[in-house]
């Protein structure tokens, strides 16, 4: 049944109401590929064209045979493999055009020829240089010509938006008449907004003769940021097909996005009354599929299938997923095919995520412990745009209560130079109220931090071991610092992490004085090893000290 039957009838193939179904026109392969940055090899588009296939589009554009002999084999690529897809080539109203395209579509299962000629006052002076009756004529013929090699012919009046109303309406009952099903009314160049186009559709459906003969069409571009919402107000307003793209790739700001379209009718079916075959959770593979064969990457904030779609960082919006998704998602991930919603921690999120988070990775903290880990948290995600699991892993393991405290890290200052030693300069408060500050030069930076360290505390230490491991990838990624020192016959470790090595290293140094500083609070007999330097013996030595009472 062509689709002008089916259309006449009142069905669609499917048996459902063809008065409620949105016929899905993929153009990501002709008009997608057409802008600069989205060329697309055969073998691209083939594949392009079985999973737009999958995804249940109704008729899929595969190129323009005209256009070169790449084009012709393309299409002809596609006509061959897909197997329920109506495939569609473009031509001018030109016979040379109109003859290469149905070559092209030969072996297609089912095939359309879609023609198109500008309308508009502005192309038929100034671009084809045809008054509206060589217009019209170009067109008829055209059809005709079109209708001796194909059942389903579109004809499209290029720049629609800008033409005279009653000359499109005269145009498309000619075009009717001279046997085409579907008639196309684009918004080339994306100047329309949904008023005007609510205001065209329900004129040319009372105006064009026969009209009930045709499937009307409406085909957005976005230079306004209007192609999704002209679209929608198009098919509200009696269009029954859509022409779009996948991610909105297309000439210029790009056509309406396909997913937008779909998701927009699925998510608002109470509001439109519509529906589409698309099966919607191949949106994201297919999508995914488009940015690694043309190598364009999308934005992070793109509608349905960015990867910020279904992410929330900040804490309120995390607060209120964690008691009911509704709260700030108005359509399920897996209905796009992601597979899940992301907290995603950074410095907007709260506690409530950074516990929930914590625990799926098999970590438990009381309240006391959670608000220290909460500052640690948001120190580290002022530095970090985003924390991952492994970053978790880091901050749970740095919440080693032995790591605290008497000692303090309040200021830290490295430098080195090629060829020359390292200097470090430290300043340290301790419980007791002291502020110490103390410099020292060593063989690079981590040297030169220990040996200040070793000077303000009064705490000498033999480093035994010493390694730096990432916590996770990227240049931002935590050092996780390990150290073992010798002390009084005995071996101390700490550990410590952060996105600054050298920083890590000093907190785990630090960790170790702590720990030998606690201990010898409680062990007297070590109390005599642990007095480190006195005071006046590292004035002796020279080192840069300054003490500061608190
Ligand atoms: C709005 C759209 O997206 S329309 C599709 C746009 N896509 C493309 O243009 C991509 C493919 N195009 C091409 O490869 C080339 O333009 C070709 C092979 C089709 C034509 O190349 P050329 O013959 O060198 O013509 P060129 O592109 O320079 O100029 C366009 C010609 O087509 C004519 N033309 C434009 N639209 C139409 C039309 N719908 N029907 C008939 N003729 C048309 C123009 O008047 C011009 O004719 P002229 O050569 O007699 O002056
Ligand atoms: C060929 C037509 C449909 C087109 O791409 C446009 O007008 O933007």
């Amino acid at each position: 049944m062509t689709p002008q039957a089916a259309a006449s009838n009142g069905t669609d193939e499917g048996g459902e109401s063809a008065e409620d179904r949105v016929r899905i026109f993929d153009t990501t392969l002709r008009d997608g590929e057409q802008a600069p940055g989205f060329s697309m090899d055969r073998r691209a588009k083939l594949c392009m064209a079985q999973a737009l296939e999958a995804l249940g589009v109704d008729i899929l554009e595969a190129g323009f045979p005209q256009a070169s002999p790449d084009d012709f084999a393309a299409v002809d690529d596609i006509a061959r493999a897909l197997r329920s897809t109506t495939v569609c080539a473009l031509a001018r109203c030109q016979s040379g055009d109109i003859d290469t395209a149905a070559r092209a579509l030969q072996h297609a299962r089912r095939s359309r020829i879609h023609l198109f000629l500008s309308t508009s006052p502005l192309h038929r002076e100034h671009k084809l240089g045809m008054s509206k009756n060589q217009v019209l004529e170009t067109a008829i013929a055209s059809i005709e010509h079109a209708r001796k090699h194909c059942d389903d012919v579109e004809f499209s009046a290029e720049d629609a938006l800008r033409t005279e109303p009653e000359f499109l309406a005269d145009i498309f009952s000619a075009a009717i008449a001279a046997g085409a099903s579907t008639l196309n009314a684009p918004d080339t160049v994306g100047y329309t907004t949904p008023a005007e186009m609510v205001e065209l559709f329900a004129y040319l459906r009372s105006h064009v003769r026969d009209a009930h003969k045709a499937v009307f069409s409406a085909h957005c571009h976005d230079d306004l940021g209007m192609a999704v919402a002209n679209s929608l107000a198009a098919v509200s307003a009696g269009a029954r097909q859509v022409e779009c793209t996948i991610n909105g790739i297309g000439e210029r700001a790009g056509n309406a996005a396909l997913e937008e379209i779909v998701m927009a009718l699925k998510v608002r079916a109470p509001h439109f009354g519509l529906h589409t075959r698309i099966d919607t959770r191949k949106l994201y593979p297919t999508s995914r599929l488009l940015t690694q064969v043309t190598g364009q990457a999308l934005p992070r904030n793109k509608a349905v299938v960015g990867e910020n779609a279904f992410a929330h960082e900040s804490g309120i919006h995390q607060h209120g997923m964690l008691k009911h998704r509704g709260t700030y998602e108005i359509m399920r991930p897996q209905d796009v095919g992601i597979a899940e919603t992301t907290l995603v921690l950074g410095k907007h999120s709260g506690r409530h995520a950074l516990r929930q988070r914590l625990e799926a990775l098999g970590h438990r903290f009381d309240d006391n412990a959670m608000d220290s880990l909460f500052k640690r948290f948001k120190i580290l995600a002022d530095r970090k745009r985003e924390i991952r699991d492994e970053d978790l892993e880091a901050l749970a393991l740095g919440q080693d209560p032995d790591a605290t405290g008497p000692w303090h890290l309040t200021q830290l200052n490295t430098s080195s130079h090629l060829g020359s030693s390292a200097s470090a300069t430290v300043k340290l408060s301790h419980e007791d109220g002291r502020q110490i500050g103390e410099a020292a030069i060593g063989d690079g930076p981590v040297d030169a931090v220990l040996r200040a360290i070793e000077r303000a505390t009064g705490t000498d230490m033999v480093l035994t071991r010493f390694q730096v491991r990432a916590m996770s990838e990227g240049g931002d990624a935590q050092g996780h610092a390990q150290l073992t020192a010798r002390h009084a016959q005995r071996d101390w470790n700490g550990t410590s992490v952060s996105t600054d090595i050298i920083e890590a290293t000093a907190h785990a140094a630090l960790a170790i004085v702590n720990r030998i500083e606690r201990q010898l609070s409680q062990d007297p007999p070590l109390a005599a090893y642990g007095q480190g330097v006195p005071l006046s013996e590292r004035r002796a030595k020279g080192c840069a000290q300054q003490e500061t009472s608190a």
